[in-house]
């Protein structure tokens, strides 16, 4: 990404930042919002919109790679660069999933590769594209897009929901809000079942009034669960670990709990003291490892929504679906076990622990809760009635499960998994 601050600025920034964003993504394994975030820093010419449509180019990239490849390869002789590869991606995109008008998809991207160093692929690039732009959407048929969208791993660790969530996979996630208590609901939001307010893909969350008041905060609708099954009561004591940014401290503290929120990241947790600010709630921040840190008494419940392969946010964070590994989930069970024991732990006997994950893989949820009973915790399944908005989510054991292929026709919600414990 370096090389582009000694590159004289683009006349083609939206496409250039898509780009460093798409090879940061896949030479260096960074996070698309990072890598976005540090492209093109010292370029004051470029405007948020391109910014937006920057993003919105790479995730489409990233989240349907799999259909996209295929389309190019029919083109193609041979695999050529990688760079030229994710140029072609770019191209393909814009002519075949965002109607880009395809004089200005080809040129573009013939442009985007000469002033990349890649000016000997900038023919073939040319042909490739225009072969595309005559097929059309004809270049999808019979392709089967969800199953080639998704890696084989993860597609074979969701089992029979596999093919539901896939095809949730290929839109862009609504913005969903949490109200405070008492907020009006913003124009244009829909109210969820759940109660979570839903506004279309792409609003500009700051700009909806009352958020510089705190009358909400981004939550997807699945992620707003956990923390209503803790179901807080006023005065309780209670702790919220790895809490930034928020979501769940925001929703503990609404209750009238006394909230203590523990985050080991610095970075993320002035980004949680910001928006705990913003909403007005009065919460004890601590910086600290949840592993190691110990309340100054027995709390009454603990919420703990462990760090995970987050492959449950894939709609919002597309670069999931190319970053993470088929070892990645299992390597962090002994990571989750260990938060489980520690907020085993703290919690006076009696106590509530509803343990999360934003993952839909087995190892991080269904698993870890099993092992939980090694920790003095016993389960306390979820009752039908209190997921009776959801009930789709409510799993055998009576824990929560949801994903992207729920509620289809109302946007889908994000992967999540909770298990509800009580210290014997
Ligand atoms: C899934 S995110 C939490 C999202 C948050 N609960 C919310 O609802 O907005 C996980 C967070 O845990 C933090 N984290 C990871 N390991 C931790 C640990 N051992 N102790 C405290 N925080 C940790 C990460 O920095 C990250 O901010």
């Amino acid at each position: 990404m370096n090389s582009r601050l000694t590159r004289p600025p683009s006349s083609d920034p939206t496409r250039q930042i898509a780009f460093d964003v798409l090879v940061a993504v896949s030479e260096k394994r960074r996070a698309l919002e990072d890598a976005l975030d540090s492209a093109d820093p010292a370029d004051s010419q470029v405007l948020s919109r391109d910014r937006a449509a920057a993003h919105r180019l790479a995730a489409t990239v990233l989240r349907r790679m799999g259909t996209l490849d295929a389309a190019v390869e029919s083109f193609l002789k041979k695999a050529p660069p990688e760079r030229v590869r994710l140029a072609l991606l770019m191209g393909a995109a814009q002519l075949l999933l965002l109607d880009t008008p395809a004089h200005a998809a080809v040129g573009t991207i013939v442009s985007l590769v000469r002033n990349n160093k890649l000016e000997p692929f900038a023919g073939l690039v040319n042909a490739v594209l225009r072969r595309v732009a005559q097929a059309g959407t004809a270049a999808l048929d019979g392709l089967d897009q969800a199953r080639l969208d998704v890696p084989a791993w993860l597609w074979s660790s969701w089992g029979s929901d596999a093919r539901r969530i896939a095809e949730a996979l290929g839109g862009e996630a609504p913005l969903d809000l949490s109200l405070a208590p008492g907020a009006a609901v913003p124009e244009g939001g829909v109210v969820l079942p759940t109660g979570s307010v839903r506004l279309p893909a792409g609003t500009r969350v700051a700009a909806l009034p009352g958020f510089e008041q705190g009358a909400f905060w981004v939550q997807d609708a699945a992620a707003s669960l956990p923390a209503r099954l803790l179901a807080a009561r006023p005065g309780e004591l209670i702790a919220d670990l790895c809490a930034a940014p928020g979501g769940k401290t925001a929703q503990l503290a609404h209750s009238g709990a006394r909230v203590v929120a523990v985050e080991r990241d610095a970075q993320r947790l002035r980004r949680l003291r910001e928006n705990v600010a913003r909403l007005g709630l009065a919460v004890e921040l601590v910086q600290a490892d949840a592993t190691e840190w110990r309340p100054a008494q027995p709390l009454d419940a603990v919420l703990l929504d462990a760090p995970c392969s987050a492959t449950g946010t894939a709609r919002r964070h597309p670069d999931v679906l190319r970053l993470r590994r088929a070892a990645d989930p299992g390597g962090l069970s002994e990571t989750q076990d260990r938060l489980i024991e520690a907020a085993a732990r703290m919690l006076r006997p009696g106590g509530r622990l509803v343990y999360a994950v934003c993952s839909m893989q087995p190892e991080e949820g269904p698993q870890r809760a099993a092992a939980a009973a090694r920790f003095g915790l016993r389960p306390d399944p979820f009752t039908e009635a209190e997921l009776a908005d959801v009930p789709e989510a409510r799993t055998a054991e009576g824990w929560l499960r949801t994903h992207p292929g729920l509620w289809p026709e109302r946007g889908g919600m994000d992967g999540f998994f909770a298990a509800r414990f009580i210290r014997d």
